[in-house]
């Protein structure tokens, strides 16, 4: 397979690059400041694409390379992909499921936890020695609280099965009930958002989802309500969230994705009850490396026409 070649669209891991230098010839996409002209030369030794939750493959990459077959993510999400155009074209799209389901869900808790007992505030309280000064002081419970899940798909559900642990009441939004599910559902996000104490946003970025946690939404969270994000920056409308945060109007948000990451709004520098993680939530050594495997796997066993591990399209 040492001829075909493959394009690496930005820098994901040095590992993955290291695996694919071995059974590929590896085009990295970011190390040629000239990509038209790049393209211009090579576009037709390119079979297929590897892409990750910052750079994927838009209709216009994918028109320019006439003998592209196959793009695998190094992601469970594929909003950077244009899959409409992948479907026309006939060309096989692969991501990573299930593979990060469990680190994503541990972040998603651990936000919660470093929301609402403000871990980070109380760590830099230890560092800058105003400890000796006095107490820090109360924050909130976690347990108990009402848990509001966007998207019950595979993470989604990994985040109830922790919060329930926490005996948290879950209830979820969905496009359809789940028919199997134990958790409350409500049918419409601002249903879910007037209901729970902590919204947890988990599901896909899709047109329908984009900015679903808007306005409305973060007002019935209201001043005692926290978001949690780590699906997409742009499921919420982020100048929304910083004002009602300045303004008091939402309780509280941990985010591990933002809408131009890893540009982040300098007003939330400012904030204690908002904790900034720069999109982590599949950040491990064993998942990632887990990740690349996958990646791999599915590009072997496509062109070994061989079933591919986790087919999307
Ligand atoms: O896999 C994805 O889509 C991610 O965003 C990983 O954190």
């Amino acid at each position: 397979m040492e001829a075909i070649g493959v394009l690496m669209t930005c820098p994901m891991s040095t590992d993955l690059e290291a695996e694919l230098d071995k059974r590929f010839k590896l085009f990295r996409f970011w190390k040629f400041p000239e990509q038209k002209e790049f393209l211009r030369e090579n576009s037709n030794s390119i079979r297929a694409i590897v892409g990750n939750a910052t750079a994927g493959a838009d209709a216009s990459l994918i028109d320019s390379l006439p003998k592209l077959e196959i793009i695998s993510s190094y992601s469970v999400g594929l909003d950077k992909i244009d899959l409409v155009k992948c479907k026309e074209k006939g060309i096989r799209v692969t991501n990573t499921p299930d593979v990060l389901t469990e680190d994503v869900a541990d972040i998603a808790i651990g936000l919660i936890l470093a929301t609402l007992r403000r871990i980070c505030e109380s760590d830099r309280y230890v560092r800058s020695g105003l400890w000796k000064l006095g107490d820090f002081k109360l924050t909130t419970k976690f347990s108990g609280k009402r848990v509001g899940i966007a998207g019950l798909g595979r993470i989604g559900s990994a985040i109830a099965k922790r919060a329930e642990a926490f005996d948290c009441p879950i209830s979820y939004y969905s496009r359809s009930e789940k028919p199997n599910s134990k958790y409350k559902y409500h049918s419409n996000i601002l249903d879910l958002a007037s209901n729970c104490d902590i919204l947890v946003v988990a599901c896909p970025l899709t047109a329908e989802t984009r900015h679903i946690i808007n306005r409305e939404v973060i007002d019935a969270l209201g001043p005692k309500g926290v978001l949690i994000n780590i699906g997409r920056g742009p499921h919420v409308d982020e100048p929304e969230l910083v004002s009602a945060l300045v303004e008091g109007r939402l309780g509280g948000a941990g985010l591990d994705v933002f809408e131009h990451e890893p540009e982040v709004p300098e007003q939330l520098f400012g904030l204690d009850n908002v904790v900034l993680l720069p999109h982590v939530g599949s950040g491990t050594w064993e998942t990632r490396k887990a990740m690349a495997d996958l990646v791999i796997g599915n590009l072997e066993a496509h062109f070994l026409n061989k079933p591919l591990l986790s087919p999307v399209v």
